[in-house]
């Protein structure tokens, strides 16, 4: 992990998504210029969720993420750790179950979800590779993994634009449309540590999925990762 994540501790991170939660959705779709729906509709896709399936979306927030899932008619769950963002969550789509819990101790039974996924979530919590194997751990054989996360885009130009966007526009975008202003300079800070796309899928693969492969959005400002837990699984740790 990151020095920037590492310095962060679970209820520091839950703290600032309760500080942004009522502007949340507000300033992720200006910051993104409008982007976000589409990364929203591609995530869908991937996860591809069934009407007689049960589908855990992870630091869903304000549900923004889950509220798209559960259109399919699919069983989603909403699970996230932040008080503040769970409430506006349960406020605007009450249709959905929300659990306010942690990702690296899910709530829940072995093999129960057909499919998990986390949109721009993982990137905040602090033991990834404790996330990744709750994740594997509630998937039943064969179930679906997708996450997706800000990433590091290939072509040298594109990421130079893209980390001065971070560095100077996003933060006055931000000052506008964001009740805690502080939370983006950590948002810039935290996507330029994250792990790039082929690092990420290493930890995938250790955690124990199959399968595991990425196609970048928005020139690679965006990766959507997938995996699969084996149909017949071996048990981890
Ligand atoms: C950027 S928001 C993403 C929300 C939503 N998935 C979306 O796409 O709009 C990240 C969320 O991750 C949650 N989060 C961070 N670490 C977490 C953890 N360890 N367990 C549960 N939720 C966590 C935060 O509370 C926050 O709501």
């Amino acid at each position: 992990m990151s020095q920037a994540d590492m310095s962060k501790r679970p209820e520091e991170v839950a703290g600032m998504f309760d500080g942004v939660a009522k502007g949340y959705d507000r300033t992720n779709n200006a910051l993104s210029g409008g982007n976000a729906v589409l990364w929203r509709v591609a995530t869908v896709k991937a996860v591809d969720p069934k009407p007689s399936e049960r589908v855990l979306d992870i630091a869903a927030g304000t549900g923004t993420s889950s509220a798209a899932l559960a259109k399919s008619g699919a069983a989603v769950t909403a699970l996230d750790f932040s008080a503040g963002m769970v409430a506006v969550g349960r406020e605007r789509h009450p249709e959905i179950e929300f659990v306010e819990a942690d990702a690296t101790e899910l709530p829940f039974e072995d093999e129960i979800f057909d499919a998990v996924t986390i949109s721009f979530g993982l990137r905040n919590i602090v033991d990834v590779p404790k996330a990744l194997s709750e994740m594997y751990r509630v998937l039943k054989p064969g179930g679906r993994l997708v996450i997706c996360e800000f990433s590091t885009p290939p072509a040298p130009i594109v990421r130079a634009g893209y980390w001065a966007y971070l560095d100077v526009v996003m933060p006055l975008v931000a000052k506008v449309t964001s009740t805690n202003t502080g939370a983006y300079d950590y948002l810039g800070e935290s996507i330029k540590a994250w792990p790039d796309q082929l690092e990420l899928s290493v930890l995938i693969r250790s955690a124990g999925f199959t399968r595991v492969a990425y196609r970048n959005l928005t020139a690679g400002v965006v990766a959507l990762h997938r995996g699969r837990k084996p149909a017949a699984s071996l048990r981890r740790s």
